[in-house]
């Protein structure tokens, strides 16, 4: 089978140079477009370079039509305005979609699931291993424990991030929302400041820190009656993601249109 022919969008930032990097380390992939804001003055600058590597000749353009007629998928994580201007791109080419923008509000969701009877989507809050394995975890602890085990998130990123709470943090507060069979759009707790009242019975809480360089910290605790149990995770490099997506990219090559998640990609669906 040739190779995967990958697109990456963002690919002046963070995680775009790391997807970069990652597609020179993977064996079946290759580099075949660098996308960035059309008017970024990132643009025609050589995306190997810009990822600390030798020049690879491919320059970023901010012409995703133009880029994608030869290519098979795009791995996303840019902002949300970006990712649902290329989802309509993507589904035309025929590409692989990796979403791992974050931020995105409900009716952003709804855009990129809107495709996925013709196109195929792979769509997660964080791609890497250990956080999907953490929300498998997750949902079963919260199916064992009784609703006096209040559950309070907790996460912590680099100063640069713009959202919160991360996606990473959404994804592990439907994954306990679903261990209790509950909603989590009725059952949250955000951003509490000020004279709040007691915690609310049932709630899930969050909680977001920002500064230097923390490539994600999470923990989930469920705070009992005199004990508490606390699953964590943290992300030392970033690399893990894109290593993630990649994984997904090349495991959707060929599959039917559908809508994906690494649950999907790393067989995780029957854990429990
Ligand atoms: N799912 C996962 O596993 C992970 C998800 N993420 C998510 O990925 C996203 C990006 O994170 P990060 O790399 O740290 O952020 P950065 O800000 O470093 O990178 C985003 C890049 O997207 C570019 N961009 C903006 N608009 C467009 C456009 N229209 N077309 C193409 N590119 C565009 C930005 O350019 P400019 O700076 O010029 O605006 C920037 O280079 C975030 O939502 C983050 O939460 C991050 C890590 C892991
Ligand atoms: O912005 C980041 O850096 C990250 N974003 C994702 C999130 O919002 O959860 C994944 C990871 O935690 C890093």
């Amino acid at each position: 089978m040739p190779d995967m022919r990958l697109i990456v969008a963002g690919a002046g930032g963070r995680m775009g140079r790391a997807l970069v990097r990652a597609i020179t380390e993977t064996d079946g992939a290759e580099l075949a477009g660098a996308l960035e804001a059309p008017g970024s003055e990132l643009i025609g600058k050589d995306s190997g370079m810009l990822a600390g590597l030798p020049a690879n000749g491919v320059k970023l353009s901010g012409d995703l039509w133009a880029m994608s007629e030869q290519a098979d998928g795009i791995l996303d994580f840019t902002v949300p305005a970006a990712t649902i201007a290329n989802v309509a791109i993507a589904a035309e080419r025929g590409l692989v979609h990796v979403v791992g923008t974050t931020g995105l509000c409900a009716s952003d969701d709804a855009v990129i699931k809107s495709v996925t009877k013709r196109a195929v989507v792979v769509q997660s809050g964080n791609m890497s291993l250990g956080v999907n394995l953490l929300s498998a975890l997750v949902k079963r602890v919260a199916q064992a424990l009784d609703p006096s085990f209040d559950i309070e998130i907790l996460e912590m990123h680099h100063k640069n991030k713009v959202d919160a709470p991360s996606g990473t943090a959404l994804m592990l507060g439907r994954a306990a929302a679903a261990g209790r069979g509950i909603e989590l759009e009725e059952h949250s707790a955000r951003g509490r400041d000020g004279v709040t009242g007691a915690r609310r019975p049932g709630d899930i809480g969050f909680a977001s820190l920002r500064g230097g360089t923390a490539a994600g910290d999470h923990s989930v605790i469920f705070a009992g009656p005199s004990e508490r149990l606390v699953l964590s995770h943290q992300a030392e490099d970033r690399m893990i993601f894109a290593h993630g997506a990649l994984k997904a990219a090349l495991w959707a090559h060929g599959k039917p249109p559908g809508y994906y998640t690494m649950d999907d990609v790393l067989g995780l669906k029957d854990l429990f």
